[in-house]
């Protein structure tokens, strides 16, 4: 399963996957000729409701596919409509198998499970460390040393696109960072991309769930934009690479912005029938004017570092080659400086307009919430995922 069917099924939790894996009362315990026996195949089906790591999208369209076949035979209802993405996924996963034999699918069923349980019993040895690196973050590496709490995204091969679970680990780093005894909170990219903004597969939903989702999306939104409103530290991003969407919009609410010459800024909001967030249709153009601000906001032009140095949304540019140790090395003798006068002032400097940011932060997230859920936006995001058009 390559390509556009595994990227339209990514959002799908294992515990969907893991109902609509329940075995029927009726199914019967008989030993077959053929491989698997019924109660192999359904203490696979139990099995695969204790696994704890999910196996990703590829292999979950598998065994759903495989349980359907050893279940009910071939694939004979209605294909579902092209936007109900994830049923259609699933269909299709199914269809593919033809008149396999219910007997083949319970043995593959069978298999894949035992695969996955042998692989997740030895990732699950050397799990330990990893988790106490971690401090129970997933998408995030968090560190505090030298009086800087930095904050890294961590998931370089997505280029560190920030799924729902990001948004609220970034939160909950934030809160920690905001009362730790560091100087300096850091928030930077592992990888090569500091961020390339949204998950665009947070919208992979069906249409009944849309609703409800862009609701809780905007208060997602909203709650996490005013977390960088309210933080009480000075607060640094180090931009190691390409900036998208939320994580450019979001660099005004940042004190410094250190970013290495291999960085862009790019707001593609309209091409994904979008708007702006993160407070940027007030801070953009208060920044650089509303004639630049338009210019990325609306029209969605890509600057480099150096003219977003020039614009005032980066404090400064270093070469890449020399970017993590010229970065580091300033920040760490700023985390000397007395941090009491450090907080207090950037508070100053920030208080003035708080209470009008949290004002236009509500706005923004209403308004994309409706945004979310019209043909533009939906129609965009289609053609990400079936990589018809690359922004
Ligand atoms: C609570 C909700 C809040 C919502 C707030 C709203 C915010 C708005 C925004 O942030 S808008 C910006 C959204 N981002 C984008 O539009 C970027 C989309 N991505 C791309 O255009 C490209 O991936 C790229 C230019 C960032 C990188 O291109 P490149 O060719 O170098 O690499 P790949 O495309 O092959 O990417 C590698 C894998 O990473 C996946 N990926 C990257 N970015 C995203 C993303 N934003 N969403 C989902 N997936 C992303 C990509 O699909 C590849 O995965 P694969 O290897 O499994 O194919």
């Amino acid at each position: 399963m390559a390509g556009v069917t595994g990227r339209l099924v990514r959002g799908w939790c294992l515990r969907a996957v893991r109902s609509s894996l329940q075995v029927p009362a009726q199914l019967h315990m008989s030993k077959t000729a053929m491989g698997a026996s019924q109660k192999d195949f359904e203490s696979a089906v139990n099995q695969m409701k204790l696994l704890k790591k999910d196996p990703g999208n590829e292999v979950k369209l598998k065994l759903y596919a495989h349980y359907k076949q050893a279940t009910e035979g071939p694939c004979n209802t209605p294909k579902p409509g092209v936007f109900d993405l994830i049923n259609k996924a699933k269909w299709d996963a199914w269809n593919a198998l033809g008149n396999l034999p219910k007997e083949t699918a319970r043995q593959n069923y069978v298999d894949l499970v035992s695969g996955l349980s042998s692989s997740s019993d030895s990732s699950s040895q050397v799990k330990p460390e990893a988790d106490r690196k971690q401090a129970g973050y997933e998408t995030l590496v968090m560190t505090s040393e030298d009086g800087i709490t930095k904050i890294m995204l961590n998931r370089p091969t997505k280029m560190n696109a920030l799924t729902t679970q990001m948004y609220q680990e970034i939160m909950l780093a934030l809160e920690a960072a905001s009362k730790d005894d560091s100087t300096i909170t850091v928030l930077t990219g592992n990888g090569s991309y500091f961020s390339s903004g949204n998950d665009l597969t947070n919208f992979v939903i069906s249409p009944d769930e849309l609703e409800e989702r862009a609701r809780r999306g905007a208060i997602l939104l909203r709650d996490f934009v005013g977390c960088f409103i309210d933080f009480p530290k000075p607060l640094v991003a180090v931009v190691n690479g390409p900036a998208v969407g939320i994580s450019v919009t979001i660099l005004r609410l940042f004190d410094l912005v250190y970013a290495s010459d291999r960085a862009t800024f790019h707001t593609p909001f309209s091409h994904l029938g979008q708007t702006p967030e993160a407070c940027s249709s007030y801070t953009f153009p208060s920044l650089m004017g509303p004639a630049k601000a338009a210019e990325m906001l609306i029209f969605g032009k890509k600057l480099t570092a150096a003219e977003a140095c020039a614009r005032g949304l980066v404090t400064e540019v270093f070469p890449d080659s020399t970017f993590q140790k010229e970065v580091w090395t300033r920040l760490k003798a700023y985390s000397k400086l007395p941090r009491n006068a450090l907080r207090i002032s950037k508070q100053m400097i920030r208080n003035h307009e708080k209470e009008k940011l949290h004002a236009i932060n509500a706005e923004e997230s209403r308004i994309l919430q409706e945004r979310w859920q019209s043909d533009e936006c939906m129609n965009a995001i289609m053609n990400f995922l079936s990589r018809k058009a690359k922004l």
